[in-house]
C-alpha cells in the first residue's frame, strides 16, 4: 500500500456518511460486522492503514499475542498524527492506538449502549458475544448516526450552529504558512481568497498532510486549494448539508448569510457534533427520567414493602401452583401461623372444613376468569379455634397475561360477627324473657304458614294473656312483674315441645305456634297444658302469686291465611276465654269475628258521640243504711247510638279506654256532673256529694288535677260536694305518681272514694298512706253475701277495717233485703244498688231528691223508702 492509498483511504468522504437508520431498540451486535480487523501492536501505523483500507474498515483491533486486544486505532485517530513528521506514518500502532479496550456485550439495545458511552467518554467499545469473543467495534458516531438523527436534521438550520469565523488566507501565501497558520488557530480548513475577484477556494487539513508529503510545501495556496468552495445558504437544513457533502464528496462547506456573504464553515465534524449534542441533552433528560423513575419505583417498593409489613390486614402470597411464597406479620398475628410455617405450604392449612369443597371450586372458578375473588369464609387458627374474615383475592399476571401469583387480602372479622350475631339476637328476642319478640315470631309464623301450605297441613296460633297481670304489676311493682314474666316464659316453653315457638309480644301477651296439627283435639290438650302449667302459684315476694292465663286459639288455615288473619282471631278468641271466666281457653269461631266488628263500630262511633249530644249522665242514689235516707248519687254514663242503640258501659268504656277517648269523655262527665251538681245544690236538693268515676287513663293523666278544678270553678261546685271514685288497682299503682295526684285532689277538697274494694291486691300500709274517704265494697261480694259465708266474712273484715282506718264504708249492688239487713247489722254506713234504685235520668233523679227533701222535712227519716227497678 503506497501513502497514496493510505490518504485515499482516510480522506475518503463517504466512508463516515453512509448513515442508515437503525432501530435504537435494536442490539447493538446486529451492525457490528463479523470480520474484525486486527494487527499486532508492533505493527506500523501504514500497514494498519493499508488493511483498513483493504478491509474497507473504519478501525482495527490491536492485540497481543494472546490475541487480546490491547488497543483500537480508527480513522478519526489519524487527525491526531503529527503530519508534518514525514516518519510519522512508520511509528508502531501501538505509539498512537487508544488503550485499553473497554468491552460492550453484543446484545444490548443501542439505548443502553448510548448510557455506556455518555458514563466513561469513551469513543470506541469492543463488542463481544456471550462466550467472550470480540464480535466488532462499536463507535459513538455509529450510536448517535443510529439513533434515527434525519428528523432532527431536518429541522435545525445551519446557520444555528455555531460557527467560528473562517481562516482566510491570500492565494500568494505558501503551503507551510497556511499548514503553520491552521495549527496555530486550530482550524481543520482554510479559505483561501483571490485577487483576481473570482470565487474563493478551500484548503482542508487533509488536503495540506497530502500535499506536504508530496513536497510541495512552498507552493502557493491559490494553486494548491480546491475551487470553488460548495456554500449553501445559513436557512438550508443540516439534513441538505450533509446530502450535499456526500453528493461532492467533500467534507466542507461555506455558509452563506442573507446577503450572499460567506459567514463561515461547516464541516462533517460539525454536524456531527450538533447530532451529539442534540443527542446527548436528550440522553440525559432520559437518564434523567429514568434514574427518577428508577428512584420512585425504588421508593414504590419500600412503600409496598412498609405497608406489607405493617398493615392490619393479612396478607399471604402464593405462586400460580398455590404454594405460599410469603406472608406478613399480620397474617402470622391473626392466625397463629409464622411464616415458617406455612410458606411451602398451601393455604389449606387454614381450612376450618366449615366450606364445602363447591365453595371453593366457585372460588377457584372465578379466580381463573376474573383473576379476582371476594367473600367471607370461617378459617381455622394453629391453635384449633375457628375465626371469620373477609377475603379478598387478587391474581397478579406477568406481561404475558398469564396469573403468576395470588395475592390474599384479609381482615379479622370474627369480633364483627359477634356483634352482629349479637345485635341480631338483641333485634329478634325479648330482653327480659329471652324469648322470640315480636319481629321473630311473626317470621316464624310466616314461615310456618307458607311450610304448612305447601305440606297441606294445619297448624295452630295460640294467643295468651295473663289474667289479672296489670293487678299484680300495679300492687307488687314492676320488678315483681317482670319476674312474674320469666317464671311464665319458663313454664309455657318447659311445657311445650322445641319444634313449637313460644314467644312474648309484649306486656303479658304470649304466642305460641304448634305446627303440624293432625287434630284440633291435640290443640285442645296443649292448650289445656299450658293452662295447668301455669295453675299452680309461683312465689313472688315471699307470696304465693296465682298467675292464670286465658288463651284463644286460631287454625290455619280454618281461621284466616295470613299471619295477620290468624293473629287478630287468636287475640279475639282469648278475650272470649276472659269473657267467659279466664283461666281457660277458647277456639276462634266465625261470630268471635262479629265481635270484633262491634268493637270496631264502637270505636268510630264514640268519636262522635259527643257532638251528636248521644252521651247522657243517669244518677243512682246512696243511702244511709241505719235511717234508709238519701245521702248522695253515683254518676253513671250512658250512650246512644242512632245505630247501635243503646250500648251498656261495660261495653263502651273498655273501648273508650283502649282508645283513649275516655279522657274527652270523662271530661265531659265531670262537667255536666258538676254542673247538675251545682243546680240542685243552688236549689237546696242536693243531700250528699255527687260520685264521679275517674278511670285509670284519666288519673294518670298529668293535668288531671288542673282539669277537676276548672270543672269546679267553672261550674261554680263547692269541691266537698264533688267525690271521685277510682278503681282498687288503679289507686295502688304506686309506679305512675298515682297517690301524689290523689294528694293533690284531696287538697282541692274533693272526696276521694276507693271502687270495687276487695278486687285487688292492696297494700294496707300504702291504703293507709292514701288521702281516701270512702271505700266501695266490690258487688262480687255482695252478690253472694247471704249464701256464701266467706264473702260474709270478707265484707265484715273490710267493713270494720274501713272503720279502724277512719273511712266510710258503702256497699254496691245491694239487691236483696237480706243483704242490706245483713250489710246494716255488720255496720257498713251506706249502700247503694237496686234494691234502692236502679240508675235513674235526670228528671227522675230529680223526683227523687224533692221527695227525699220533703220527707226529710217532714221529719221522718226513719221511714224505709225502696225504690226497686
Ligand atoms: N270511667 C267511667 N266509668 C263509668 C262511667 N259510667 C259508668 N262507668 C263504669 O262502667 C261500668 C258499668 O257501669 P253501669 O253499667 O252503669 O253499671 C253501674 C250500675 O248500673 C251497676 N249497679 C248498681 N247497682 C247494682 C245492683 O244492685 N246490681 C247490679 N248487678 N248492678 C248494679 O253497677 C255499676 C256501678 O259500678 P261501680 O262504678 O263499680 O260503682 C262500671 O264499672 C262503672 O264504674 C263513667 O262515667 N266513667
Amino acid at each position: 500500500m503506497t501513502q497514496q492509498d493510505l490518504y485515499n483511504l482516510l480522506l475518503d468522504p463517504s466512508l463516515s456518511l453512509e448513515v442508515t437508520t437503525i432501530d435504537a431498540q435494536r442490539t447493538i451486535g446486529k451492525i457490528v460486522t463479523p470480520e474484525l480487523l486486527t494487527c499486532r501492536p508492533e505493527t506500523t501505523i501504514a500497514e494498519a492503514a493499508r488493511r483498513m483500507r483493504e478491509a474497507v474498515c473504519g478501525s482495527i483491533l490491536v492485540t497481543n499475542e494472546n490475541g487480546e486486544a490491547v488497543g483500537i486505532w480508527t480513522e478519526a485517530d489519524v487527525l491526531r498524527l503529527d503530519l508534518l513528521d514525514p516518519h510519522a506514518l512508520s511509528h508502531p500502532i501501538s505509539s498512537v492506538m487508544s488503550s485499553p479496550v473497554k468491552t460492550l456485550p453484543h446484545n444490548i439495545t443501542f439505548s443502553e449502549a448510548a448510557v455506556y458511552f455518555r458514563h466513561h467518554n469513551i469513543r470506541h467499545y469492543l463488542v463481544i458475544d456471550d462466550d467472550n469473543r470480540y464480535r466488532g467495534v462499536l463507535s459513538q458516531t455509529d450510536v448517535v448516526l443510529n439513533q434515527g438523527a434525519e428528523f432532527f436534521l431536518q429541522l435545525k438550520e445551519i446557520g444555528t450552529i455555531p460557527l467560528r469565523p473562517p481562516l482566510r488566507v491570500a492565494h500568494s501565501l505558501p503551503l507551510a504558512e497556511v499548514a503553520r497558520q491552521m495549527r496555530q488557530e486550530r482550524q481543520d480548513a482554510v479559505i483561501v481568497d483571490y485577487d483576481d475577484g473570482g470565487e474563493p477556494g478551500i484548503l482542508t487539513q487533509r488536503d495540506v498532510l497530502r500535499l506536504v508529503i508530496k513536497e510541495q510545501a512552498q507552493t502557493a495556496a491559490g494553486e494548491l486549494a480546491s475551487r470553488p468552495l460548495q456554500t449553501l445558504r445559513q436557512h438550508t437544513s443540516l439534513y441538505s448539508a450533509r446530502k450535499m457533502m456526500s453528493e461532492h464528496r467533500v467534507r466542507h462547506l461555506g455558509v452563506l448569510d442573507d446577503n450572499e456573504q460567506l459567514r463561515g464553515l461547516v464541516g462533517f465534524a460539525d454536524i456531527l457534533a450538533q447530532i451529539e449534542h442534540e443527542y446527548m441533552q436528550e440522553l440525559h433528560s432520559a437518564l434523567k427520567e429514568r434514574d427518577e423513575a428508577l428512584n420512585a419505583s425504588r421508593q414504590n417498593q419500600r412503600l409496598a414493602h412498609k405497608v406489607f409489613e405493617s398493615t392490619l390486614e393479612g396478607i399471604l402470597i402464593t405462586n400460580a401452583a398455590g404454594i405460599i411464597e410469603s406472608v406478613n406479620p399480620a397474617f402470622s398475628r391473626i392466625t397463629g401461623w409464622t411464616q415458617d410455617d406455612v410458606v411451602g405450604k398451601t393455604p389449606k392449612v387454614l381450612s376450618s372444613g366449615r366450606q364445602s369443597d363447591s365453595f371453593y371450586r366457585h372460588m377457584w372458578t372465578s379466580l381463573q376468569e376474573n383473576g379476582f375473588w371476594q367473600g367471607e369464609i370461617v378459617n381455622r387458627r394453629k391453635d384449633g379455634r375457628n375465626y371469620h374474615e373477609h377475603l379478598t383475592i387478587t391474581g397478579i399476571s406477568n406481561e404475558q397475561g398469564v396469573y403468576t401469583h395470588f395475592a390474599g387480602i384479609f381482615t379479622d372479622i370474627t369480633q364483627r360477627k359477634l356483634n352482629e350475631e349479637r345485635l341480631h339476637y338483641l333485634a329478634n328476642h325479648d330482653s327480659l324473657t329471652g324469648l322470640p319478640n315480636r319481629t321473630l315470631f311473626m317470621e316464624r309464623l310466616s314461615a310456618s304458614i307458607t311450610s304448612t301450605r305447601r305440606n297441606q297441613k294445619q297448624m295452630a296460633l295460640m294467643f295468651l294473656d295473663l289474667d289479672r297481670f296489670k293487678i299484680i304489676n300495679d300492687t307488687l311493682g314492676h320488678q315483681a312483674g317482670d319476674r312474674l314474666l320469666c317464671a311464665v316464659a319458663e313454664r309455657l316453653t318447659a311445657t311445650l315441645r322445641e319444634s313449637d315457638t313460644v314467644a312474648r309480644l309484649g306486656g303479658d301477651e304470649f304466642t305460641v305456634i304448634v305446627e303440624d296439627v293432625q287434630d284440633v283435639r291435640h290443640v285442645a290438650r296443649v292448650a289445656q297444658k299450658l293452662v295447668d302449667a301455669l295453675i299452680s302459684p309461683l312465689e313472688l315476694e315471699n307470696q304465693e302469686i296465682f298467675a292464670t292465663t286465658s288463651i284463644g286459639i286460631a287454625i290455619y288455615p280454618s281461621d284466616g291465611e295470613d299471619a295477620d288473619v290468624l293473629l287478630m282471631n287468636a287475640d279475639t278468641a282469648m278475650y272470649r276465654a276472659k269473657e267467659s271466666g279466664k283461666n281457660t281457653f277458647e277456639f276462634f269461631t266465625t261470630d268471635m269475628n262479629a265481635e270484633t266488628v262491634s268493637r270496631m263500630q264502637i270505636e268510630s262511633g264514640l268519636h262522635r258521640a259527643i257532638e251528636r249530644q248521644e252521651l247522657s249522665l243517669f244518677y243512682q242514689p246512696k243511702y244511709r243504711l241505719d235511717t234508709e235516707t238519701l245521702c248522695g248519687m253515683e254518676v253513671l254514663l250512658r250512650w246512644n247510638n242512632a245505630e247501635l242503640g243503646a250500648v251498656p258501659p261495660t261495653r263502651f268504656i273498655p273501648v273508650a279506654e283502649d282508645s283513649n277517648q275516655i279522657l274527652a269523655i270523662g271530661e265531659w262527665v265531670l262537667a255536666n256532673a258538676c254542673q247538675q251538681a251545682q243546680t240542685w245544690l243552688a236549689q237546696g236538693l242536693l243531700p250528699g256529694p255527687i260520685a264521679v268515676n275517674l278511670s285509670g287513663k284519666q288519673i294518670r293523666q298529668p293535668n288531671i288535677v288542673e282539669t277537676v278544678r276548672n270543672i269546679l270553678e267553672t261550674s261554680n261546685l263547692p269541691a266537698s260536694w264533688l267525690e271521685l271514685e277510682i278503681t282498687e288497682s288503679v289507686a295502688m299503682d304506686n309506679t305512675h305518681e298515682v297517690g301524689r295526684t290523689l294528694a293533690s285532689l284531696k287538697a282541692l277538697g274533693v272526696r276521694l272514694a276507693i271502687d270495687d274494694f276487695g278486687t285487688g291486691y292492696s297494700s294496707l300500709a300504702y291504703l293507709k298512706r292514701l288521702p281516701i274517704d270512702v271505700l266501695k265494697i266490690d258487688r262480687a261480694f255482695i252478690q253472694n253475701l247471704h249464701e256464701d259465708p266467706d264473702d260474709a266474712a270478707i265484707v265484715v273484715a273490710i267493713t270494720s277495717m274501713a272503720h279502724t282506718l277512719g273511712l266510710e264504708p258503702i256497699a254496691e249492688g245491694i239487691e236483696h233485703e237480706e243483704q242490706f239487713r245483713f250489710l246494716r247489722e255488720n255496720g257498713c254506713t251506706y249502700g247503694q244498688g237496686f234494691l234502692f234504685s236502679r240508675p235513674v235520668p235526670v228528671q227522675e233523679m230529680d223526683d227523687l231528691l224533692v221527695e227525699s227533701q220533703a220527707l226529710r222535712a217532714w221529719g221522718n227519716p226513719d221511714a224505709p223508702h225502696h225504690h226497686h227497678g
